[in-house]
């Protein structure tokens, strides 16, 4: 009679490589025992001190971006090879992991969930930042009052090139960070102000209150986004910025590049 490990084996036989998503030391130690197998540890950190190791630059809740992050990651730089049999140990409902699935490294179902924050011109510190911040925001948001904002990160010169301003830019003559504590209570001051946030590669606040005006020509983002996705969109397909937007009405927050939407996250997962 078949034992419930029969059933593991398809997810496990030959497999080129195993992914490890944050692994405690132990984990890590074990699965270093078995015989001919790579292995890539993808976590926040490299508590573990893995030789194959993908940072992952936020937690992500849907496990299947987690997953796709490592997986473009590690592709990327050369851990895997397009084609490559993938098992994955990942902790879906606790913190240890509990879970192992089996996937395939493919260039054609590539997402652009690594490249959005590793190969953009804006450092991946300052995108995460970003990231964090429009969480927050969104996750306050829906207590009280919906708010909806937008952030355009990187590329700030042609950024500001192709935007006016909407009213006086309070960030006009300071020197401010994304990531200082008061700057983060400043940007959620100012998110209920119309416009968009141009902020530099380096991760400093240009403006807030520009009006986008990017060329939409070829700019393809899923129908029912309103206006604010749709200069979202085109502004990373004119430049080459990336763009957060939260959206007020639906309380997403959704990243582009390259005129594409790349991302679309739920505040209250986080
Ligand atoms: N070109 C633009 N540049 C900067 N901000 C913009 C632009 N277009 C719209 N916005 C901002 O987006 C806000 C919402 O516009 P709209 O409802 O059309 O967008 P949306 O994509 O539906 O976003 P939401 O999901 O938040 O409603 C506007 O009040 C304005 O502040
Ligand atoms: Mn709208």
């Amino acid at each position: 009679m078949a034992g419930i490990l029969d059933l593991c084996d398809s997810i496990v036989s030959d497999v080129d490589a195993l992914f490890l998503f944050s692994p405690s030391s132990s984990y890590y130690e074990k699965a270093g025992d078995i015989d001919d197998i790579d292995l890539v540890v993808v976590a926040n950190e490299n508590d573990v001190d893995a030789g194959t190791f993908v940072e992952l630059p936020l937690q992500f809740r849907d496990v299947r971006e987690r997953i796709r992050f490592g997986v473009e990651g590690a592709l990327d730089k050369g851990h895997v090879e397009d084609g490559d049999a993938i098992a994955t140990a990942v902790p879906l409902f606790e913190d240890e992991i509990d879970t192992i699935s089996r996937t395939r490294a493919d260039e054609s179902q590539h997402t652009g969930i690594y490249d959005l924050f590793v190969k953009s011109r804006a450092d991946a510190a300052v995108i995460r930042n970003i990231f964090e911040l429009a969480i927050e925001l969104g996750k306050k948001g829906q207590k009280g009052e919906p708010v909806g904002a937008l952030f355009v990160v990187g590329d700030a010169g042609n950024v500001m090139n192709k935007s006016r301003p909407l009213s006086y830019n309070p960030f006009e003559k300071s020197h401010v960070h994304v990531g200082d504590p008061i700057v983060n209570v400043m940007l959620k001051e100012f998110s209920r102000l119309d416009g968009a946030f141009i902020i530099s590669d380096s991760g400093k606040i240009v403006s807030a209150y520009r009006y986008l005006e990017p060329s939409a020509e070829g700019v393809d983002i899923p129908k029912g986004l309103g206006a604010r996705h749709m200069a979202a969109g085109a502004i990373t397909r004119d430049t080459n910025a990336i763009s957060i937007a939260l959206s007020e009405s639906d309380g997403m927050v959704r990243a582009f590049k390259g005129g594409e939407l790349i991302l679309e996250l739920d505040p209250e997962a986080y």
